[in-house]
């Protein structure tokens, strides 16, 4: 029995999607896990590794393409990935021949949609964020027996810094800074502190984003990301920091925001359903594949990636030209 992965990327956030309609039995949670933690390790992990896999199963849904469940490279189950759910929008939307669609996640099925192209070469895809929620039990924050956190100061974490967390639905702590400190050592520090496993704040870990506003619905974007560590973007992250933005800092709702990210640049949008602070979001952004491998189920599970080579498309080329000349 083989397998075929699909490497792909998001902003340079990449993942296998790993398609399990193709296995002729679903790989047991311990073997998701397992398989996920080999296949993403960078080095000895299959063909330089990722920050995660992307698995893809038949949705029970009615009207839904598929069911996607995401697992972090340390093995972690998240509830959503932005950048992700767009390779698999298009890997869903290619193999099923659909344009706009649902896509099954942990808490919501998700509109997804084939957009014009960002460049030439770059295909590109739109996402629904949602739900969102400020709760702290949404969060599974636990910061001074606060219900939410909206720009306030955790001494503990740091004396200048203000924070908004937020859950979309995975949960985040967005900061605003300068240039420096977005580029410093601050983010790798609080991060890998509030993602140590034994931390009062936030025990399930956090992802931790840095923003630096660069003008009018324009900001960069800086990501620690819960259960990887420092990635080239963090959909989910910009997202949320893209809504932060505009409740804190003036950026305007239906607008396009553009976020650059240390892997490129992505379009959001920020909603209001009805005015009733029924927050969504929408991520719009390339949906790279940068090639396939196959191998056995046996070496799969067995870690045995040696021999295997990635089949690569010509994508990561044009999506290199896009990102040198933003
Ligand atoms: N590390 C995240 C999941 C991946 C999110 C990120 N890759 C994205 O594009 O949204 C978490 O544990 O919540």
């Amino acid at each position: 029995m083989n397998v075929t992965l699909t490497k792909v990327h998001g902003s340079e956030n990449d993942f296998f999607i790993l398609d399990q309609t193709q296995l002729d039995r679903q790989l047991t949670e311990n073997e998701l896990k397992q398989v996920t933690q080999n296949v993403a390790k960078r080095s000895g992990g299959l063909v330089g590794g990722a920050d995660g896999v992307l698995s893809v199963t038949q949705s029970e849904h009615p009207g839904v393409a598929g069911k996607m469940r995401v697992i972090n490279a340390d093995g972690s189950e998240a509830s959503m990935c932005g950048n992700g759910i767009r390779t698999v929008a298009r890997y869903l939307g290619e193999k099923q021949q659909q344009e706009t669609f649902k896509i099954e996640t942990m808490y919501a099925d998700l509109m997804v949609k084939h957009a014009p192209s960002l460049a030439p070469g770059i295909a590109t895809y739109q996402a629904e964020i949602s739900p969102v929620s400020f709760a702290a039990a949404d969060l599974k924050m636990h910061v001074a027996d606060l219900s939410e956190l909206h720009h306030k100061k955790i001494p503990a974490l740091s004396q200048q810094l203000y924070f908004t967390a937020v859950a979309v639905p995975n949960p985040h702590l967005i900061g605003f800074v300068d240039h420096t400190t977005l580029l410093g050592p601050e983010l790798g520090r609080i991060a890998s502190y509030l993602n140590d496993g034994a931390n009062p704040y936030f025990p399930d870990g956090v992802n931790v984003s840095f923003v630096e506003v660069l003008g009018q619905n324009h900001i960069f974007v800086r990501t620690y990301e819960r259960g990887v560590g420092f990635t080239n973007a963090c959909g989910t992250g910009m997202s949320a920091a893209s809504l932060i933005t505009v409740l804190e800092q003036g950026a305007d709702f239906e607008s396009p925001i553009t976020v650059r990210n240390p892997g490129g640049v992505v379009k959001t949008l920020v909603h209001d359903r009805s005015a009733a602070q029924n927050y969504w979001m929408e991520l719009i952004g390339n949906a790279t594949f940068t090639g396939v491998v196959t191998l056995s189920l046996a070496d799969l599970l067995a870690a045995n990636f040696a021999d295997v080579e990635l089949q690569k498309t010509d994508e990561q080329t044009a999506y290199q030209n896009f990102v040198a000349n933003l």
